[in-house]
């Protein structure tokens, strides 16, 4: 992922030159909120559970090694529940939405989403918004429940429809205010975070106690700081079957080669990871990417690459 950000970073300064790199809050431009108990409080299932809750203070820091007499670096603000919260559970009308690419485990996010904002936060005004951004203002919402979600995430690809393109913030925020939604939770890649960061400014000039959660998804792996993004591991075994079936080809005739083309458009990740795990070893090789834009661009204004990318060569 390219940096996201095209809103102004919210900085910290702490001791030791500790900065925090925060997110937007409520309280920033509603003062005077109310704020209540956690449902969760009230879940057998979790408040046994001692610490379940985040302190607010609690930070992630982005560099695990730094030295004893250097700054302590830049810190993320930790994820996870609150001991309390802005929405009371049947004030809550939250939508979803999935915009870009493809990756495997969008239907078990949004599942999660669904069943955890049912379940643990007795919400019950659920929508999906159709295909994108556009759907906002150009389609019905698709009503979401756990029995709806039950079994999406058998299914690839994202029940709620994808699209590039079509992200017209005022129409965006207007269907937002004009549907009653206050929590929106979008999930996609650069673009759609891009994307999120111009909703929620609109959304604060308006003065609207709408939250926006931002769900990054990338099949390519490339955001620093997490482990690994939901789809990758899928991506590198799909792509091993791949490469098993070109190595059979390559080494069946004479002089054979087999060239297997992977998803990643900036980053090399799946490609690396598949040619690295495939069992045969030896005698593969990665082509370098091809960066050479053909000076055409998709729907959200992403460079159109050249056809053949990173691939891995078997033989
Ligand atoms: N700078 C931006 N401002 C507002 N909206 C944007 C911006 N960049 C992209 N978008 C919108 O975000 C959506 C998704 O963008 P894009 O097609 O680039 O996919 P992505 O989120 O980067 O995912 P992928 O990594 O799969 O390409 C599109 O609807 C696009 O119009
Ligand atoms: O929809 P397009 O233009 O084929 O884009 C696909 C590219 O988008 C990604 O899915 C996400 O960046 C890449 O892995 C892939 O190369």
């Amino acid at each position: 992922m390219e940096n996201p950000g095209d809103t102004q970073m919210k900085l910290v300064a702490g001791p030791g030159d500790y900065v925090l790199e925060d997110v937007p809050h409520f309280t920033d431009y509603l003062p005077d909120l109310s704020s209540y108990p956690n449902p969760l409080q009230d879940n057998p299932a979790f408040s046994v559970v001692k610490q379940y809750f985040v302190n607010a203070d609690d930070t992630v820091t982005q560099k695990i090694v730094v030295h004893k007499d250097g700054p302590r670096g830049v810190h993320f603000r930790r994820a996870g529940p609150r001991q309390r919260v802005y929405f009371e559970s049947d004030e809550v009308h939250a939508c979803i939405v999935t915009c870009g690419g493809l990756c495997p485990g969008l239907n078990t996010v949004i599942r999660e989403i669904v069943c955890g904002l049912y379940h643990m936060y007795g919400v019950r005004k659920i929508v999906g918004i159709d295909g994108g951004y556009r759907g906002f203002y150009a389609k019905n919402t698709i009503t979401l429940t756990p029995k709806f979600v039950n079994d999406i995430h058998k299914r690839g690809g994202t029940i709620l429809g994808t699209s590039r393109g079509g992200h017209e913030k005022s129409k965006i925020v207007d269907s937002i205010q004009d549907r009653g939604i206050n929590q929106v939770y979008i999930i996609g890649g650069d673009g759609t975070q891009r994307g999120a960061s111009v909703i929620f400014e609109e959304i604060r000039r308006r003065g609207l106690k709408v939250a926006v959660a931002g769900i990054p998804k990338t099949i390519d792996n490339d955001i620093p700081v997490i482990d690994k993004s939901f789809g990758f591991d899928t991506a590198v075994e799909e792509a091993q079957r791949a490469i098993n079936a070109a190595h059979v080809e390559a080494t069946s005739i004479e002089n054979g080669i087999g060239l297997v083309k992977l998803m990643g458009r900036y980053s090399g990740f799946i490609g690396m990871y598949a040619t690295l795990a495939s069992p045969e070893g030896a005698g593969q090789d990665l082509l370098s990417e091809s960066l050479h834009s053909m000076d055409q661009q998709d729907a959200s204004g992403n460079k159109l690459l050249q056809d053949v990318g990173c691939g891995s060569l078997t033989g």
